[in-house]
This record gives C-alpha cells, structure tokens and sequence, in this order.
C-alpha cells in the first residue's frame, strides 16, 4: 500500500482574474476549491495514475470534513486524524503572475502524533510512506526521525517532499526518495541554485549521504534525478501554463506510480515529469491521458560529471 501524510492540509481557495493589484478590492468570476496539502495532491495524482493509496495526517473542522469527503468522492482512502483546528485555507491567486497566501499549520498534540505513530508501526514491508508539505516546527523534530527510523527498519520506501528544519535530519535516515525544487535545495545547503549543474553538485551530496534517488525539480526547465549510477536531466514539455500548484506533488506521483510497476527509475522519472507538467498546463491536477499525451516531449539526457560548469 502506498500511504501519504499530510500534517497540515489545506483547501485551496483557487481563483482566476485578469488582473490581480495588491491594496485593492479584486472580484473574481472563477473560483475552485480544492482539497490542497502536498500529499493529499500526491493521493489524488496516484489515483488518476490507476494506483491506490491511503491519505493520512491531520484534519479539523468544516475544512477537514470537507476534504475528507471530496477524497471519498474521488476514491481515495483516508485515515485523517481528527484535531480541533479548522484545516487551514490556502489562497491561490492566478492573473498574470501567480500569488500563494498559505495559513500556518494546526497545532498537533503529542498524544495525535502517537496516534500517527501507531498508523506507521503497523505498514508492511514493501509499503510506502510519503511524508509530504510542510513539516510545522511545533512537531518535535525528534518525532521525524523516529518515523524515518521504523520505515528503515520496516522495509518502508520512504518518500520526502517537504522543508523545514526536520528535513535535514531526515536525510541522514536514507529515504529512498526526495523532491526538492531547486529553492529547498539551496535551502538545504544554505546556497542559491541558480542551474542544473549546480543542482546535480548539491543533488549528489544528498546520494553520498545516503538519500537513494533525488529528484531536483526545476519548473519549466525540467527536472534532474541523480542516484548512486545515475544522473539524468529531463526537460520538460512547453506549453501554455495555467496552474503550477500540485506540480511538483504531481512528479511525485508519477514517479512511484511508473515505479511501482517495474521499479525502473529512467521511465518513473520521465513519467513523474510528463505529470508535473501535465498539471501545469491545466486548472485542477493531471489525469492519466494528459500525462500520457506528454510522454513523448519529456527529453531524458544523461548527466556527466563534466557538465558541472561551477
Ligand atoms: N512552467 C512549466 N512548464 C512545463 N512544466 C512545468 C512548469 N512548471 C512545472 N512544470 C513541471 O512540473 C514539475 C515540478 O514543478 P516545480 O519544480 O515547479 O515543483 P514544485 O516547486 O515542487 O511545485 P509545487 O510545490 O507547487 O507542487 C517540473 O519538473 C516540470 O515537469
Ligand atoms: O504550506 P506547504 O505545506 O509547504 O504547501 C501547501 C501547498 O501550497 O502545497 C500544495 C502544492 O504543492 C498545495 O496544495 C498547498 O496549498
């Protein structure tokens, strides 16, 4: 089984408007609200891939009853863990740039994490665990590692699409993936990428400290996957942008569900970038047939050492 946890979900408020002007009163004619939080997005993607998964992590309120049933009505499983807080509600502003305003994350007792704890004790060998968006700093680091350590033990591929200070920690507990995006990669390091050659340096520490596959995700210009014997750059497909949110949660997805299949890495990595962009190019997350119809523009190119310029 394939898992995703999300500790602080969102409804995406999404609205649409030719012009958007800060310090102003806007009206929008179009508006969408979708269930929003990294790995509910990764659940979503997995089911329209043709791949089951159950979403857990943290829900409350009107907001939280709200996503839980838009999941249901979709087909994807859920095990939230109820808290008090309303689920926050992130707002999606898109006219000629794109504006994010996202709330802060629910408190969380350490009595609801022991309650997430016991979900992951209990996963199996083989299983999945994909711990993704936002880890709030109220969560005790120590916490993290703990669930990096069962899943190591366990045989649990572990999965991490998230920043914050816990990320750190977790690399040294040899996840299986990461997806960073070229910004939380320089986080990390403390540096500015500023290109795929400065991507794969910093990508290839992370392997050397045990991280098994990474995939630096670098928008429009694509993405890289560097792994023990492997460094490949995918360029990405062109075409009219509408929504960049989920794509990077949209990668994700379409790596493991290619993955999952035949556990080869090259067509994960240029499945999950045709679905990154495959979101990109429209207003809600990708289905299969788009992702499918972008395979063919998803360009792999292998990686050299000296192509590293820096
Ligand atoms: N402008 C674009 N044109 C084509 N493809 C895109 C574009 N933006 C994103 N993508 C696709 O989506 C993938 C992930 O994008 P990105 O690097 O923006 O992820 P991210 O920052 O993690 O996004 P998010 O946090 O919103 O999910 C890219 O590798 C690419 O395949
Ligand atoms: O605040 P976080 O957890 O970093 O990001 C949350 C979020 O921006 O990420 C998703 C897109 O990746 C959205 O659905 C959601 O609103």
């Amino acid at each position: 089984m394939i898992y995703t946890c999300t500790i602080a979900p969102s409804v995406d408020y999404t609205t649409y408007l030719p012009e958007f002007e800060a310090g102003k009163l806007n009206r929008s004619q179009q508006v969408y609200y979708y269930p929003g939080g990294k790995g509910i997005n990764v659940s979503r993607v997995l089911k329209r891939l043709g791949a089951d998964s159950r979403a857990l992590g943290f829900a409350g309120g009107f907001t939280g009853n709200y996503i839980a049933q838009f999941l249901e009505g979709e087909g994807v499983a859920t095990d939230f863990i109820p808290v008090e807080d309303i689920t926050r509600i992130n707002v999606k502003i898109k006219s000629a740039n794109e504006t994010e305003l996202n709330g802060p994350a629910p408190s969380i007792s350490e009595s609801h994490l022991e309650v997430l704890m016991e979900k992951i004790k209990k996963m199996e060998r083989g299983d999945w665990f994909v711990l993704a968006g936002t880890l709030p700093d109220s969560i005790p680091i120590d916490f993290f590692k703990r669930v990096a350590e069962i899943c190591q033990r366990g045989g649990i591929r572990l999965v991490l699409d998230t920043s914050g200070p816990a990320l750190n920690e977790l690399i040294g507990l040899k996840p299986f993936l990461i997806k960073p995006n070229e910004h939380e990669l320089g986080e990390l390091f403390g540096i500015v990428i500023s290109d795929k050659s400065d991507a794969y340096s910093y990508a290839k520490k992370l392997v050397e400290k045990g991280v098994e596959n990474v995939i630096v995700s670098m928008g429009g210009e694509g993405a890289l996957l560097v792994a023990k014997d492997l460094a490949v750059s995918a360029e990405a497909p062109k075409q009219k942008v509408v929504n960049t949110v989920g794509a990077g949660d949209s990668l994700v997805s379409g790596f493991i569900a290619s993955y999952v299949k035949d556990e080869n890495p090259l067509e994960a990595f240029k499945y999950g970038v045709a679905s990154g962009s495959a979101t990109a190019f429209r207003s809600d997350l990708c289905d299969k047939p788009d992702v499918e119809a972008l395979l063919g523009q998803v360009k792999l190119t292998p990686f050299h050492e000296q192509d590293v310029t820096k």
